[in-house]
C-alpha cells in the first residue's frame, strides 16, 4: 500500500468531516431546520447594515448550534451501536446532547433578536423606551434568570424525589 504524503492525509481527514456533514445533513430534520434558518439569517444579514461584532455573533451563534447538532448525531450513533434496549443510560445520553442542542438553539434566537430586531422593527416603534433604544434586551437577563432557577428547582426536587 502506498504511503500518503502529509497533504494528503490532510485532505482526507477533510473529506471524512464533510462526510460527516452529508450524512447529518441527510438524517437529521434537526440539521436541515438549522440550515434553513442560517441560510435565511444569512440573506437577512446581507440587506441589513450589521456591524462586524454583529455578524461574528450571527456566525458564531450558527457555528454553535450546527457543532451541537453534529456532536449530538455522534452520541447518537455510538449509543445505538452499543444498545438499541431500552437503557436508563443510554436515555441520559440521548436526552444530554439534544439539550445541549436545545441550549445552542435557545442562545441563537435570543442573538437573532438581538441583532435584527432593531433593523427590522419600524423606527417609529422603537422609541417606545426612554432612550430610543430597545430597552427589552434588558428583560432577557430576568427572563435567563427564571429559566436558569426553575430548571434548579425542577431538578433539585427531582433529586429529592429520587433520594427519598
Ligand atoms: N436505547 C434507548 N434507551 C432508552 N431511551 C432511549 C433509547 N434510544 C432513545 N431513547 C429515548 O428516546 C429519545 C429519542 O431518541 P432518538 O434516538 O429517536 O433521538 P432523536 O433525538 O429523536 O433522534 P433523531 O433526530 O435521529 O430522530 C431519546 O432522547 C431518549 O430519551
Amino acid at each position: 500500500m502506498t504511503q500518503l504524503s502529509g497533504i494528503q492525509k490532510l485532505l482526507k481527514s477533510f473529506s471524512y468531516a464533510i462526510e460527516g456533514m452529508m450524512h447529518t445533513l441527510n438524517t437529521q430534520r434537526n440539521m436541515r431546520i438549522h440550515f434553513g434558518v442560517a441560510f435565511l439569517a444569512m440573506i437577512l444579514a446581507l440587506f441589513l447594515d450589521l456591524s462586524k461584532t454583529e455578524i461574528i455573533l450571527l456566525f458564531f451563534s450558527i457555528v454553535l448550534v450546527v457543532a451541537a447538532e453534529l456532536f449530538n448525531t455522534a452520541i447518537e450513533a455510538v449509543v445505538d451501536l452499543v444498545t438499541r434496549d431500552y437503557h436508563p443510560l443510554a436515555k441520559t445520553a440521548k436526552d444530554v446532547a439534544a439539550a445541549a442542542v436545545l441550549l445552542t438553539a435557545g442562545h441563537a434566537v435570543i442573538v437573532g433578536f438581538f441583532v435584527f430586531a432593531d433593523k427590522i422593527v419600524p423606527l417609529h416603534l422603537r422609541h417606545w423606551d426612554a432612550t430610543g433604544g430597545m430597552a427589552v434586551y434588558v428583560a432577557f437577563i430576568p427572563l435567563g434568570l427564571l429559566v436558569l432557577l426553575l430548571i434548579s428547582w425542577r431538578a433539585y426536587l427531582r433529586f429529592k424525589r429520587n433520594h427519598t
